[in-house]
């Protein structure tokens, strides 16, 4: 059984979302790009970024094609004071009809903040292991249930769409290797609570195409594909490599950050997330639609990093703007060569 009846239709409901994201498509298969720079990325930023920049990164995001950009985080300001502006941020942006702006609630005090910001989706978060629950939002991993399982009750009665986080899928900074078999069964409790999809991340990064095949070979079992979404990060490089093989698995959603931007605050050593801009670069290749603009996403990039006085940790969005400066130098040498 994949879930109980009472969330059934409610998440029918919110399983328009994803039949609307597929409309944008026309022949090709779709993935949908889950942006979640502007939260996963910056709430790991050792400087205070403005909002006015975290609302502009968010509406170029949005213009670039994608169909959801996870806009902020209402928890603790005390535990995460780069997200302390979270009502400012999401109240800031001007919206587009068609794209989705979820916030990550921890508890029911962030679900009410999300729900007075104005926010139609939030995403609720529980780890595989103790010790990342009780560093992340200082809770046992029974009471981390116990609170999304309350938190998604009162979202969905609250009409919000409902997104779940699993974080550490293959590997935990404290405890070592996760068993597939408690992967799958948080996100069949998050399924049962009533989420719409689970992200799967591999929050620190160091999962391989075989330790993601095992993971899913387990949570496919109880979690439909067309409900999963993929959230790597690329701290062993792996990230491409995971995603790929979670598209073999018929998963058709991945989680991803601009210009690589990210981590978590309670996962140390954690790189970024994937880039979008490589995901995009890679979809493309196999011949996916993703509705995204990749020369935006490389001039998003760019323009992220060079307010965060670093390069991009994008290999395709560098490696982009490297091919256009030189297509931009022949261009002119040739027009020079005309005069
Ligand atoms: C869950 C808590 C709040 C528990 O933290 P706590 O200290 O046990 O909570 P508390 O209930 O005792 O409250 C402490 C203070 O925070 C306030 N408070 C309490 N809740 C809120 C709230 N929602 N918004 C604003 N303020 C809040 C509360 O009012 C109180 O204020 P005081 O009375 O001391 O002035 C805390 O641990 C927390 O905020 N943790 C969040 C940590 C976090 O954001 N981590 C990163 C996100 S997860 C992630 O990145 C992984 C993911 C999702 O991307 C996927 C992956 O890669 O794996």
């Amino acid at each position: 059984m994949f879930s109980s009846l009472s969330v059934v239709s409610k998440r029918l409901g919110q399983s328009s979302l994803r039949s609307q994201v597929r409309c944008l498509s026309s022949t090709k298969d779709f993935v949908k790009i889950v942006e979640v720079g502007p939260r996963d990325g910056l709430q790991n930023e050792k400087q205070i970024i403005p909002a006015e920049t975290k609302i502009e990164l968010i509406e170029r995001l949005a213009n670039a094609g994608l169909p959801v950009v996870e806009v902020t985080s209402f928890v603790s300001p005390k535990w995460v004071p780069q997200m302390g502006d979270n009502k400012q941020v999401f109240t800031g942006i001007r919206k587009l009809p068609n794209v989705n702006y979820p916030v990550l609630t921890p508890n029911r005090r962030g679900l009410e903040g999300a729900i007075e910001a104005g926010a139609e989706e939030v995403a609720l978060f529980a780890a595989t292991t103790e010790s990342f629950n009780r560093k992340n939002t200082n809770c046992s991993t029974d009471e981390a249930i116990e609170r999304f399982s309350e938190v998604a009750k009162m979202a969905l009665d609250a009409n919000l769409r409902v997104r779940g986080y699993v974080s550490c899928v293959v590997g935990c900074p404290y405890e070592g290797e996760v068993d597939p078999a408690k992967v799958a069964d948080l996100s069949q409790r998050l399924y049962e609570a009533g989420c719409y999809e689970i992200s799967l991340g591999d929050t620190i990064g160091v999962g391989t195409a075989g330790s993601m095949a095992r993971m899913l070979d387990h949570v496919l079992k109880v979690v439909p594909s067309e409900a999963l979404a993929v959230h790597c990060h690329d701290t062993y490089g792996q990230a491409l490599a995971n995603i790929l093989k979670s598209l073999e698995y018929g998963i058709r959603v991945v989680d991803s950050s601009v210009a690589g931007l990210g981590g978590c605050p309670y996962a140390p050593g954690a790189k970024g997330n994937v880039a979008t801009e490589d995901v995009v670069y890679m979809l493309q290749g196999l011949g996916y639609e993703t509705n995204a603009n990749l020369d935006q996403l490389v001039d998003i990039g760019n323009w992220i990093s060079d307010k965060l006085g670093r390069p991009t940790n994008s290999r395709a969005g560098a490696a982009l703007t490297v091919a256009r400066e030189r297509q931009a130098k022949l261009k002119e040498a040739a027009a020079a060569a005309k005069l």
